[in-house]
């Protein structure tokens, strides 16, 4: 052996462990960089987002668009309208082919929700206090059945139009005070939605229009920026040591405690009401003008169902997850669409006076007049196919191994929808980035296709159950602000070519202001 060899051979030995130590270290990155960004061998006939991909596009802020048609479109044709990502950290198969979209909807197969985001959290944090694992949203089978059983009449027979003509006057107001009357429709529609969703759900006054900064919405902005909290998201078990050395996440934790604390308030005090007023049979009002909160209890007594303390606190904390931001993104997107299409604007302005009087003053629609207003219809679902607030609807997960458009489907896959890659597909819709509301109009190009294509709300049985309650809330908050304004998006805005989101999601942004000029 020479003594360069024998050198060599002695350095091996020195740096044995360090050697181990390295091929260990490479072995387990090899494992772990198959397990993040390898495709499991059960899903490898569908075509798949490299997860590197998705976490560049999500790293970068890429808008949700962007993404869809750089990476779910070119995959798209090959998998059937079928294919694979993990989003977040799980393998999902995803669908946006109409006709299996309404397959998965529909079909019994795949009507079991994954216990998902309300069952990951512990037992002590405040998402499980505030929303518990059995709500409407989250529950199967006959827990879904029985509370979906007593809140639909609920749902049906609640059209608080009332409420929403009452509150538009306050929206005149903040627009008027505002700065050369311009302001954010974003912040705009959330005092709307948040005071409409208070009064109409509850009976309860959260004041947001009067005063942004009153104690409740303070209390419930307090509640939600908390969830988003990310140790707490992430490592959920550490919480309590957050709390204890946080003063902030201590008032955010606290604030859903609260907040729920006047739920159950509310609710006692409400079953308390209604007793009595049903043993003087004083309840006059219509059943219409009656907020959910009391037509769920009234279900109850008339034998239609039983609420737990606990079920009902969950469901109306449910109400505000599901109702409030979902529609003021909605109508604030309607307002941009509106600003950046004058024509279309005027042509609903016109509708709205047809219906409620030239006569320039304020006139509040009255149920029967929100029945008549079919353009302003096809406008905000025109409106949500663009800007639909949820990209998917909870993770579905068939009990045993199911054909999807000839693709195998293993027991135990995650499923879903993909919102997006439905609502902007071209080979369904003509010029998808194009606002187009004739889309919707009766015999329009939405009535002539095949399968199920325009999914804002879900579908089938577990369909958003607040559809008509938020379609009537945008129809008389359009309808009255048309008759009273014109608007535009203010010259400096940076929103003129299109919105620039904050998230890559489709999120109305505080920055997207509307300049408002009276009409009247
Ligand atoms: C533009 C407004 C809205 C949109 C886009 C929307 C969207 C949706 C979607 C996509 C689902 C299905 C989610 C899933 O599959 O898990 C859903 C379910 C639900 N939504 Fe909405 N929603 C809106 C407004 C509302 C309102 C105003 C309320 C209540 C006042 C509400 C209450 C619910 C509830 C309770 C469910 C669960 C239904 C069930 O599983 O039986 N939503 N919503």
């Amino acid at each position: 052996m020479s003594s360069r060899q024998g050198l060599i051979r002695e350095q091996l030995y020195i740096y044995r462990y360090y050697i181990a130590l390295a091929a260990a270290a490479t072995f387990y990155c090899g494992r772990l960089y198959r397990q993040f960004f390898t495709v499991p061998k059960k899903f490898r006939h569908i075509p798949a987002i490299p997860y590197y991909d998705l976490w560049k596009s999500l790293a970068g802020n890429e808008p949700l668009l962007k993404r869809t048609q750089r990476l779910v479109f070119p995959i798209l044709s090959k998998g059937n309208g079928i294919y694979l990502n993990k989003f977040p950290f799980d393998w999902t198969v995803y669908v946006a082919n109409p006709i299996l979209v309404k397959t998965v909807l529909y079909k019994p197969e795949f009507a079991t929700k994954a216990d998902a985001v309300f069952a990951y959290f512990p037992e002590e944090s405040a998402q499980t206090h505030m929303f518990g694992q059995d709500n409407l949203l989250a529950s199967n089978g006959d827990s879904w059945k029985r509370q979906r059983k007593i809140m639909n009449p609920a749902f049906h027979r609640s059209m608080p139009v009332g409420v929403f003509t009452n509150l538009l006057p306050q929206v005149f107001q903040v627009t008027e005070k505002a700065d050369n009357n311009t302001i954010s429709a974003s912040k705009l529609s959330k005092r709307l939605t948040l005071d409409a969703i208070g009064k109409a759900a509850f009976d309860f006054n959260f004041g947001s229009l009067e005063d942004e900064n009153s104690v409740w919405v303070k209390k419930y902005e307090l509640t939600f920026k908390g969830f988003m909290d990310v140790i707490p998201i992430i490592y959920p078990k550490l919480d309590y040591i957050y709390r204890a050395i946080s003063k902030g996440r201590r008032e955010r934790y606290n604030a859903a405690f609260e907040l729920t604390k006047l739920l159950d308030n509310l609710a006692d005090e409400k079953r308390k009401s209604l007793m009595e007023k049903r043993s003087t049979a004083s309840d006059n009002r219509r059943q219409s003008d009656k907020d959910l909160l009391t037509l769920m209890l009234e279900a109850e007594m008339a034998g239609e169902g039983t609420w737990s303390k606990k079920e009902l606190r969950h469901n109306m904390a449910l109400f505000f997850l599901a109702g409030h931001d979902t529609t003021s993104h909605a109508l604030a997107h309607c307002l941009y669409e509106l600003a950046v299409n004058p024509d279309i604007q005027e042509k609903a302005r016109k509708e709205a006076m047809n219906v409620l009087g030239t006569e320039l003053i304020d006139v509040s629609p009255t149920l029967e007049d929100c029945k008549n207003f079919p353009y302003i219809d096809m406008i905000i679902k025109e409106s949500l196919r663009m800007h639909a607030p949820f990209n998917e609807i909870s993770v579905r997960v068939p009990h045993n191994d199911v054909e999807l458009g000839g693709v195998l489907i293993p027991k135990d896959t995650m499923v879903n929808v993909d919102i997006e890659a439905l609502h902007y597909n071209p080979d369904i819709w003509k010029n998808p980035e194009q606002f187009d509301p004739e889309r919707f109009a009766e015999g329009g190009e939405h009535y002539s296709h095949e399968g199920v294509t325009w999914v804002p709300f879900s579908g089938g049985s577990r369909i958003c159950i607040g559809i008509n309650f938020s379609m009537m809330e945008q129809r008389v908050a359009l309808a009255m602000l048309l008759r009273k304004y014109t608007w535009k998006l203010p010259e400096s805005s940076k929103h003129k070519n299109g919105i620039i989101t904050d998230l890559p999601l489709n999120f109305a942004p505080d920055s997207l202001e509307v300049q408002f000029t009276k009409r009247y």
